[in-house]
């Protein structure tokens, strides 16, 4: 059974596209990553997992049931939307209340956890909190009753880096109890730190599924290193993997594809002033994958 599974989804909005014939699966126990720019489609495509909005065609399927007008299957999902405005005259004890007697229990030792590992202070109204402060709420919630499947739109959105670490040792967690988590980014280095596999989309449409180590040997990177004297450029044209090489005086410029090493190796023959490495963009880790594809 999977966890996630659409077949041939699609939504319009009028006839402005959302999603077009999305074919995905989600595995059990696994950590997707549904990756894409801003306006691709992935907040459509969660709220169609949710039974939120319907599809304009196509199915879709959660832990192996349609998702249509099944509000038992609701009690088994944990989702954080993208926005929780919906709820801003609540504090956050009365929103986890609200949704404890929707899930039908509370386990309140389990809530007090989170509340504390998230520093959460939840005696506050929603709408007098920063986007933080409610992100953390609306991560507690969808924590909070164990579910099966957690659906996430940008999870670490307005979280500082010490409650992103906490957030990702928690998906950890839950992981290895058993459940999947499904997560929407824009942010490279949140998918690759957490995810198993990664769905990109682009104007709607499922461009590419791929092992997170398949997408990380694909992509590239701008890697810039001063030297403590000049350096012979001939060396470099040596090193695999270097493309658009400039090296000049002291410094030497590169692209990279995949693996930093032979290139780190060659360097450390050197004494090393100073190495910036770029983490790509996602345009460029499209246009990697692209040229991975054209090539092969
Ligand atoms: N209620 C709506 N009415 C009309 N068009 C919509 C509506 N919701 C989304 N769209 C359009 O559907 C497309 C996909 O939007 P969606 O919000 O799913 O993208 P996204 O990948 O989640 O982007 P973001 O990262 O900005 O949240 C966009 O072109 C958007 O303008």
């Amino acid at each position: 059974m999977s966890a996630i599974r659409t077949e041939k989804l699609s939504k319009y909005y009028g006839k402005r596209r959302g999603v077009v014939e999305l074919d995905l699966e989600v595995k059990p126990a696994e950590v997707f990553g549904f990756l894409g720019p801003n306006g691709a489609g992935k907040t459509t495509t969660i709220r169609l997992l949710l039974d939120l909005i319907r599809p304009s065609s196509g199915q879709a399927w959660v832990l192996g049931q349609p998702v249509r007008d099944n509000p038992a299957l609701r009690r088994r999902v944990g989702y954080l939307p993208g926005e929780l405005n919906l709820y801003d005259g609540l504090t956050g004890w009365e929103l986890f209340r609200y949704f404890g007697r929707l899930r039908g229990k509370l386990d309140t030792t389990y809530l007090n956890q989170l509340i504390e590992r998230f520093n959460l202070d939840p005696t506050h109204k929603l709408r007098t909190l920063s986007k933080g402060g409610k992100q953390k709420i609306g991560l507690v919630q969808a924590f909070m009753h164990r579910p099966e499947l957690l659906i996430l739109d940008e999870p670490t959105s307005g979280l500082d880096p010490l409650l992103q670490a906490e957030f990702q040792k928690l998906v950890q967690e839950v992981r290895h109890e058993g459940a999947t988590v499904f997560l929407s980014s824009h942010v490279m280095g949140e998918v690759q730190a957490l995810c198993d596999r990664v769905g990109i989309i682009r104007e709607g449409r499922l461009v590419a599924v791929s092992a997170i180590h398949e997408l990380a040997e694909r992509s590239l990177r701008r890697v810039r290193i001063r030297f403590a004297e000049a350096i012979n450029p001939k060396e470099w044209a040596q090193v695999p993997g270097l493309k658009n090489l400039r090296a000049e005086g002291d410094w030497l410029e590169a692209t990279v594809q995949g693996s930093l090493d032979p290139l780190i190796k060659a360097a450390a023959q050197h004494q090393v002033r100073d190495f910036i490495s770029q983490e790509p963009s996602l345009e460029e880790i499209f246009l990697a994958y692209y040229d991975g594809r054209s090539a092969a």
